[in-house]
């Protein structure tokens, strides 16, 4: 469960009377994900989400991510708007963290994948990079390749010889992934989402309904974040690659945004590095996460796996 911080039903109140959205029926900390604290919120005017940022937000880069939604909502884009209070600030304070409250979007994480999911998710995924092209502030990627190595380098083994095992292996496969990496110029760039994993994408009907948690979304390659896709929805059992699942991804991503020969030449690498990124975050988490965290540690050696797949394997 995430939730790190507990707020108060007083302070919850006093807090909501700096919004226009009535009052206080109930609230609950959300069992999902893993980065912040998030509460849902029944107000007599609806439903809405609570988050309280944590540890990776740096809040002064909050107003970015609130732009960008807004951004985004404002064009055509289904995902939570963040909702300003009376003072027209939508960033705030509660419980010593900065606060958030957005719209609450329906619908639920996919609960099995299918080629039909996929498809839908390659065009979603397209329109969300079309929609960014028009909000032109630049966020570097924190968790890019240039960050890898110093994100390596905090993870120490205190003695446990199977994460030894694991730090000395990723410090090899770093390298390799590092060499040929591509140069910042080298294929077409803009915002992408960054962590656009089956529990961030809500089906309603069967149909995509909608992208939520942009707390990872900067500035990047595109064809980066088809290949965080890849890697998110294209396993089964973390351990079997299903490359149709890939190929519904990308038809369903260039039936809006056509890709270049040359991004489809450097998805195998980018395939690395996204697998990469995610097993150096789960294994950071894996060694600091304070044992009374209400929070379900993410594996790291599920990445392991897809990282020595993708080295493996040089096509998608
Ligand atoms: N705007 C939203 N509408 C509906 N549910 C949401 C919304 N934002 C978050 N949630 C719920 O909260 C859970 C955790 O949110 P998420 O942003 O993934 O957290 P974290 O960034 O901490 O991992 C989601 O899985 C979802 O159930
Ligand atoms: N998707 C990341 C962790 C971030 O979790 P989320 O709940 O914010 O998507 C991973 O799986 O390692």
């Amino acid at each position: 469960m995430a939730v790190y911080t507990d707020i108060e039903e007083n302070a919850l109140k006093n807090f909501l009377l700096d919004y226009d959205l009535g009052s206080l029926i109930s609230f609950e900390g959300i069992t999902e994900g893993v980065e912040n604290s998030n509460y849902r919120l029944v107000l007599s005017s609806g439903n809405y989400i609570l988050t309280l940022f944590e540890k990776r937000v740096n809040s002064a880069e909050l107003p970015w991510f609130v732009g960008y939604m807004g951004h985004l909502a404002k064009n055509n884009i289904s995902c939570p708007l963040p909702i300003k209070a009376k003072d027209g600030q939508a960033l705030r304070q509660l419980a010593n963290r900065p606060a958030l409250i957005v719209t609450f979007l329906d619908g639920q994480a996919v609960k099995n994948i299918t080629e039909q999911s996929c498809l839908e998710l390659g065009r979603a995924l397209a329109k969300l990079h079309k929609a960014g092209e028009g909000f032109d502030s630049e966020r570097s990627n924190k968790l890019g390749a240039q960050g890898w190595k110093a994100l390596l380098s905090q993870c120490d083994s205190h003695g446990d010889q199977k994460i030894e095992a694991l730090i000395s292996q990723t410090h090899c496969d770093l390298e390799k992934v590092l060499s040929h990496w591509p140069e910042p110029k080298e294929l077409p760039r803009g915002q992408i989402h960054a962590d656009l994993f089956p529990d961030n994408v809500f089906f309603k009907n069967e149909s995509l309904s909608g992208i939520i948690d942009f707390y990872f979304a900067c500035t990047d390659f595109f064809a980066y974040d088809i290949a965080i896709c890849i890697n998110a929805w294209c396993f089964e059992n973390n351990e079997h690659y299903l490359p149709q699942r890939t190929a519904m991804i990308l038809q369903g991503y260039e039936e809006f945004r056509p890709l270049s020969p040359l991004e489809r030449n450097r998805l195998p690498v980018l395939c690395q590095g996204a697998a990469l990124r995610f097993l150096l975050t789960r294994l950071y988490d894996w060694i600091h996460t304070p044992p009374g965290a209400k929070v379900v540690k993410k594996n790291p050696w599920d990445y392991q796996k897809r990282l020595t797949y993708f080295l493996e394997h040089k096509s998608v």
